[in-house]
């Protein structure tokens, strides 16, 4: 896979689906699965370090509440790891936001926004990752770039 989307349960997948969805739209070979760094160690060490022999080229990974799973990634591997915030049932997310942004110098993650908005942005910042070297990928970025931005001004007339 070139793409791997990783999240720490199940129930992050009504965010995490969307980064599927997107990624399947731009017909980037990926796969879904679920991996926990509290609930699977060894599993996770495991795909960690196999990660860039395997040439995968971006890690996406959701996780909610004690958030560890993008960073612990992060500190296996140097694939670049995308981190998605899961909404949490008490603290509405935040407390993933900051579990997977804090990370100390040295080992980044890429954090993005909490929800389906960081998931849907994730996927695409894979997708422009992987278009400088790949002309018909970027050529799709670009086209749905410029469909959003007729959909936006399309929405001008839905202010009566
Ligand atoms: N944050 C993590 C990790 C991890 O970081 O390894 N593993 C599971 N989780 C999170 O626990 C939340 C509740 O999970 P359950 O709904 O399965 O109880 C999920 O949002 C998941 O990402």
């Amino acid at each position: 896979m070139i793409v791997e989307v990783v999240m720490g349960s199940s129930s992050d997948w009504a965010a995490m689906g969307v980064a599927d969805d997107l990624l399947r739209e731009f017909g980037i070979d990926h796969h879904c699965h679920v991996l926990s760094a509290h609930r699977m160690p060894d599993d996770m060490f495991r795909f960690a370090e196999t990660a860039w022999d395997r040439g995968v080229r971006a890690i996406i990974a959701g996780a909610g509440g004690a958030a560890h799973l993008p960073g612990m990634l992060a500190a296996k591997t140097t694939v670049p790891v995308l981190g998605v915030p899961i909404p949490s049932k008490h603290l509405q997310g935040v407390d993933s936001l900051y579990s997977i942004v804090q990370m100390p110098k040295g080992v980044p993650v890429a954090t993005f926004a909490i929800g389906a908005a960081g998931a849907a942005n994730a996927a695409l910042f894979a997708v422009a990752m992987l278009a400088r070297e790949n002309p018909e990928l970027h050529a799709k970025l670009q086209a749905y770039r410029q469909a959003q931005t007729e959909a936006a001004r399309a929405m001008t007339k839905d202010l009566q």
